[in-house]
Formats: C-alpha cells, sequence, structure tokens
C-alpha cells in the first residue's frame, strides 16, 4: 500500500517497501506523496494504486485524486545517467494505463477550448504526452527536436541541461505569428529546454499560453527561467 504523508495528518499508512522521494503535490503544497525509488533501471515496478484512504485525503483536501496517483506512478532511478542525478522515469506512468489516461485528460480538461492552436512538444519525453492532448483539443502538434533530425529548413536555439548543454529545433512554417501555443514536456528541472523553446516559438511571433510538465524539480528553479510564460505542473519532487 502507498502512502500520503500530509502535514494535516490525514493518512499516515505504514511505509512502502521500497525507499521512497518526497513528492509535492501541484496545487496543495503541504501534500507530500512518496513516490517509488529503485536502485536498478533494469527493473520496472508494477505501479501500484494509492490507497482509498490516500484518495479520501487528496479529495478532503480539495485536490484533483488523480493527482497522486499520477505521482506515485513516477518511478526514481538514483545516479542515472550520471551519479548525483535522480532519474524521474515517466516510463513507469506509461505502463499504467490508469495514471496515464489520467495525466492526459488532466491536461486535456485545462486547455480545451482557450483557443490554443499549437501544442509544442519537446524531444523527446514531450513527444509522448503532446500528441494525444494536441489531439483532444483540436490544435496541431509541433515537434521540437533535437538537432539534425529535421529535413526542412529550421531554426534552432541552444539550452544548458542539468547534465550538459544541447540544442533544439523547429521547422520553418510550422508555426503563423499570432497563433496561441503550449509548449509539454515530462519534466522541467534547470529550465533551459523549456526557456529554448518559448525563445523558438516567440521569435515567430506565437504567443505562449503555459508551459506544462508532468515533473517539477523546484530546488532548481526552472521556472524563473520561463520570463512571463507560466508553468503548470502536476507533481514537484525534492528528488533533483
Ligand atoms: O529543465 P531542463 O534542465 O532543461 O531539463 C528538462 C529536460 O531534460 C529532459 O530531457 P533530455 O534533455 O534528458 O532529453 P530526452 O528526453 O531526449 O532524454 C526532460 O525530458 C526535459 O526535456
Ligand atoms: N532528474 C531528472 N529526471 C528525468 N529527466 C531529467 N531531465 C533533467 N533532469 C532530469
Amino acid at each position: 500500500m502507498q502512502s500520503i504523508v500530509s502535514s494535516h495528518h490525514l493518512c499516515l499508512a505504514p511505509p512502502p517497501p521500497v525507499l521512497c522521494q518526497r513528492l509535492l503535490c501541484h496545487r496543495v503544497p503541504s501534500i507530500r506523496l512518496p513516490s517509488r525509488r529503485s536502485t536498478t533501471s533494469l527493473r520496472l515496478f508494477p505501479c501500484a494504486a494509492v490507497s482509498r484512504e490516500s484518495e479520501m485525503a487528496a479529495k478532503e483536501d480539495g485536490q484533483d485524486p488523480r493527482i497522486p496517483k499520477i505521482a506515485s506512478s513516477i518511478r526514481v532511478i538514483p545516479d542515472f545517467p550520471k551519479p548525483g542525478i535522480m532519474f524521474q522515469d515517466i516510463t513507469t506512468l506509461l505502463l499504467d494505463t490508469e495514471a496515464f489516461k489520467d495525466t492526459i485528460d488532466v491536461f486535456v480538461e485545462r486547455y480545451k477550448g482557450k483557443g490554443i492552436s499549437v501544442v509544442a512538444g519537446v524531444e523527446a519525453r514531450g513527444f509522448i504526452f503532446g500528441p494525444p492532448i494536441a489531439l483532444a483539443i483540436g490544435a496541431k502538434f509541433v515537434p521540437m527536436r533535437k538537432p539534425k533530425k529535421l529535413p526542412g529548413k529550421v531554426i534552432s536555439e541552444e539550452y544548458s541541461l542539468e547534465y550538459g548543454t544541447d540544442k533544439i529545433e523547429m521547422h520553418v512554417g510550422a508555426v503563423e505569428p499570432g497563433e496561441r501555443a503550449i509548449i509539454i514536456d515530462d519534466l522541467i528541472a534547470t529550465g533551459g529546454t523549456l526557456a529554448a523553446a518559448i525563445r523558438l516559438l516567440e521569435r515567430v511571433g506565437v504567443k505562449i499560453v503555459e508551459c506544462a510538465c508532468v515533473i517539477e524539480l523546484p530546488e532548481l528553479k526552472g521556472r524563473e527561467k520561463l520570463g512571463e510564460a507560466p508553468l503548470f505542473i502536476l507533481v514537484a519532487s525534492d528528488a533533483a
């Protein structure tokens, strides 16, 4: 059984059999959610359901009860891809059909009917969450790709990562000036990737309505790099 550790002591269940990270849920920062942590990247955990009590606690706090389940479906792999990095692995979320659907639904409910014509997804993991959201809200999906992947004429922006540097590119003509976009990725760490995506779209006159990620690592203060673009996240993790 998973446990939720709440500052309101709404639910204190026995600790799970694996080490836990602390996850802080969006909109109710006082609730801390443990998630899975593994010492090997080869072992895939099945996604356990959150306990009934945990779901009730989330409801009493006015929080979307889907969020704790989404949080608990994310695995953390220490020291990947290099020592010191606590890697937030969303592949376990993808194995959990309910958590995956709920993740997409939460975003769709937020953005449907908001006049958004562009969903920009950042390679690679933004390509998992972006397309179903784009289809559901009736927007086009624009891939923001790693260098030398797009065959047409591109514009590009460089950025730095929590573990290295990189560049993203977008096809010229994929978007029109005046269009309204959301930018989707799985995670914001230092914010360098999303900041580069914002710069790319703004260079061609697109309005960034919001950036949306499943996970934020708040300790890395990535949202401070986003300028005036708002950030919407489902889960905040202090395992940076
Ligand atoms: O906020 P930042 O510090 O910029 O980091 C966040 C980015 O890092 C990860 O992608 P990564 O560059 O590892 O590429 P991948 O999805 O291709 O593995 C993640 O999916 C985000 O895109
Ligand atoms: N800690 C982390 N986990 C997963 N993806 C990341 N991208 C940058 N930092 C990351």
